[in-house]
């Protein structure tokens, strides 16, 4: 990375964890960041890495160039509202990872004016292999989008979207889409198990095929859709499958599940944002 800012992340939950995790394992320098959260106890373990950690928001506002927001939704009113003096005292780069809360929301919140670039992570992160979606403001300088894409591009990938709603999207796909993976993986386990599979190997083995199916879909030049075919033999076992997956209506479940999501993170905004 370039230039290497400040960073404050407010809240150090699973989100925040898997990004400060991830620009750690890949030598962001620990003393340029800072960790807030309301128990001290919980921070220990990050100051033990060198990191530095507060409950007072304010002070790690005041010491950031980058302020990345990642307390729940449901908490960020509050929690913005509480810091906006100080961070309308020098007005820093404001990154929200909160689902739903729109740009405007927010910078009313914190008493306005200010670059905010909203960006939905994953915590794949953690092991450098999240996907983030981004969107910045229009207060938001090149310089910004530049350092923004620059660290969460240190934990994986990271893409732009044009329109905030776009985000609404993002996150069917990939923000909540971990989940979605590994409820598939624990289905897995547990039909391996019934069909006479030790618990443990049914979950070697389900761990390695989805990440053996993975890699192969990055590095191929066709997509999932050949790819499936090329496992499935005619008359073989896969096609026995597919074809119940198929009857059983598995992309329409997917697909409604998805729509539930980008719902839920439109009305978010709706419930939430005033
Ligand atoms: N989890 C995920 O996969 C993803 C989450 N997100 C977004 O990330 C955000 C955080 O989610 P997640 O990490 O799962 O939630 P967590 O509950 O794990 O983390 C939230 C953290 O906020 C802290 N917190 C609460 N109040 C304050 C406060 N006043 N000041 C500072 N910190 C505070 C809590 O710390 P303490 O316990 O000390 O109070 C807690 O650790 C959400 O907005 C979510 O939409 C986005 C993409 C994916
Ligand atoms: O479930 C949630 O609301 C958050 C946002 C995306 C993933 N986790």
């Amino acid at each position: 990375m370039s230039t290497q800012p400040t960073l404050a992340f407010i809240g150090a939950g699973n989100m925040a964890r898997a990004i400060m995790g991830g620009l750690i394992n890949n030598g962001y320098p620990a003393e340029k960041i800072w960790a807030t959260g309301t128990n001290p106890e919980k921070l220990s373990d990050l100051q033990q890495q060198g990191l530095n950690t507060t409950t007072d928001n304010d002070a790690a506002v005041a010491a950031a160039d980058i302020v990345i927001l990642a307390v729940k939704p449901q908490m960020l009113k509050v929690v913005a509202q509480d810091m906006a003096a100080a961070v309308q005292k020098h007005q820093p780069l404001i990154v929200s990872v909160a689902a739903g809360i729109l740009c405007n929301s927010l910078d009313s919140w914190l008493g306005g004016q200010l670059a905010i670039v909203r960006c939905m992570p994953n915590t794949p992160a953690l092991v450098k292999l999240g996907a983030s979606g981004l969107y910045a403001n229009a207060a938001v300088t090149e310089q910004q989008r530049q350092q923004t894409s620059e660290i969460m591009q240190a934990t994986g990938i990271a893409v732009w979207v044009e329109t905030e709603a776009q985000l609404d999207a993002v996150t069917a796909v990939s923000g909540s889409g971990p989940a979605y993976y590994f409820m598939v993986m624990e289905a897995m386990v547990a039909a391996g198990e019934k069909l006479g599979l030790s618990r443990e190997v049914a979950q070697q083995l389900t761990i390695q095929t989805a990440q053996g199916a993975a890699e192969m879909a990055r590095q191929s030049d066709v997509g999932p859709a050949e790819l499936r075919r090329r496992v499935t033999s005619p008359k073989g076992t896969t096609e026995q499958a597919i074809k119940t997956f198929t009857e059983q209506g598995l992309p329409e479940i997917i697909a409604q599940g998805m729509q539930a999501c980008s719902d839920r993170s439109e009305a978010l905004a709706k419930e939430l944002g005033k």
